[in-house]
């Protein structure tokens, strides 16, 4: 990054106000009538009807359509372990993508936690002010046991984003990119890089979407995690095969997909010039990829690249998932989000981008076309459609499954903010 950038992206979070979300009032708050209905004594009308029956807060609170964003910062994207408070930028980043794309207002809570359970005690104890939870930038592997136990505990929807909302979308992105290049997801051989919570999530969405769990070679930092290996821990081991290969050297050759969610600069040109013809490099860490697109361009123009990243084509992230995954959850009263709600997300995600692109979209990139290709495999984050595709197929998938407690909302599918 350009020092100008560095210095543009401070000025941005810091002016005119420092930080990037505010509270808005819903309901006049002038005359002392507003006052006598907003506080004492008209809030005890709803006040009693909540005690009487909880499910009230839905209609006279601003719970059904809250989500909280919260971290304890250990693994704050891929800058690692910074603490909760250096977090919050991120935290609150997520919260304005959540109301900017999705209508969902959503605010921001870092947590120091001495422990797991610590954390998840906080979490459980507030949980019922809101109407769903986002988990985000927890390491693996306590981010597993956190949302399992809070996903049982609660009985909102509790999603940890790192972990599906990066599933959804990467699904989303390699099913395309395999039609691109002509291969088929059975046969698709796939060196991971990375073993946290995104790459373990992504690798199980992508084996129930049809990859072969012996096609995928994962790595830590100590290479390949094959059945040989007796210092796993039970998420990694899920994913141990039988093979001789080793290094990240071994799993990349011959692989047709690299999906990185490690770390900056982690692989190199040379080793990318290794993979099968017509390779798919998924570079997904933040904010600085595992190679950069140019170096992918040079040694394997036949590839098609994608990073986490706004700046350059193909963004495979989290965001073009979470806002509207939540949507669609909230709007059906979901009590948790399933691997059917999940692929159904992703599978909208893909059809989407084989539409023709709007001239919205156009605009906001400026530039005069795109079309479905190694460029355009994923829609942009700016496409308005994404809130209607994508929270219709979850909400309609968490009816068909059961796990919703309304039925499909009069307004869906919604066109736009102002449907909210
Ligand atoms: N594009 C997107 O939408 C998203 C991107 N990401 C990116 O994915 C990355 C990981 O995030 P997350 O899963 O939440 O974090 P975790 O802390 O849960 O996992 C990090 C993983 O990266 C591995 N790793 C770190 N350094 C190396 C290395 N030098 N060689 C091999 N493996 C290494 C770790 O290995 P070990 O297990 O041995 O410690 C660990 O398995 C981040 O860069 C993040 O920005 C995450 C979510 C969404
Ligand atoms: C995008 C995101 O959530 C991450 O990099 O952690
Ligand atoms: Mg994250």
């Amino acid at each position: 990054m350009s020092e100008d950038f560095k210095q543009a992206a401070l000025d941005y979070h810091a002016n005119p106000k420092p930080g990037k979300i505010s509270v808005e009032l819903t309901k006049p708050a002038n005359s002392s009538r507003d006052l006598s209905l907003a506080y004492s004594p008209g809030v005890a009308e709803p006040v009693k009807e909540i005690a009487a029956d909880p499910e009230n807060a839905y209609k006279y609170t601003s719970k059904g359509n809250l989500v909280a964003v919260i971290s304890d910062g250990t693994a704050i994207l891929g800058l690692g372990d910074l603490g909760p408070l250096a977090s919050k930028p991120v935290m609150e980043g997520k919260s304005l993508l959540f109301k900017r794309f999705a209508g969902v207002d959503s605010i921001d809570l870092e947590v120091e936690s001495e422990s797991p359970q610590a954390f998840i005690d906080t979490v459980r104890r507030i949980a019922i002010t809101f109407g769903g939870i986002n988990l985000e930038d927890i390491k693996a592997p306590e981010c597993f046991e956190i949302e399992r136990t809070l996903i049982e505990q609660c009985d909102i929807p509790v999603f940890h984003d790192d972990q599906h909302g990066t599933a959804i979308v990467t699904v989303a992105g390699v099913l395309n990119a395999l039609e691109i290049q002509g291969k088929k997801i059975e046969d698709a051989k796939m060196a991971v890089l990375g073993a946290g919570a995104a790459a373990i999530s992504c690798s199980k969405l992508l084996i129930l979407a049809g990859m072969n769990p012996q096609n995928i070679f994962m790595c830590d930092r100590k290479g390949v995690i094959h059945s040989g290996r007796e210092d796993l821990n039970q998420y990694k081991q899920a994913f141990a095969v039988d093979t001789d290969k080793r290094t990240v050297d071994d799993a990349l050759n011959g692989a047709d997909i690299f999906l990185g969610l490690s770390g900056p600069n982690m692989v190199t040109g040379e080793q990318i010039a290794t993979m099968a013809d017509n390779a798919i490099v998924f570079a997904c860490a933040n904010p600085v990829p595992e190679i950069m697109p140019e170096i992918v361009k040079e040694v394997r123009p036949d590839a098609i690249m994608a990073t986490g990243r706004s700046d350059f084509p193909n963004q495979v992230n989290n965001v073009l998932g979470f806002p509207f995954i939540f949507r669609g959850a909230l709007d059906v009263r979901a009590k948790r989000i399933n691997e059917e709600m999940k692929l159904a997300a992703a599978k909208a995600l893909a059809n989407l981008a084989k539409e023709p692109v709007t001239q919205e979209v156009l605009d906001a990139y400026g530039v005069d076309s795109m079309a479905f290709g190694k460029e355009y495999i994923i829609p942009k984050a700016t496409d308005s459609r994404l809130l209607g595709a994508v929270s219709t197929a979850v909400a309609q998938a968490a009816i068909d499954t059961g796990v919703a407690a309304g039925p499909l909302p009069a307004n869906y599918p919604l066109k736009s903010l102002d449907d909210i």
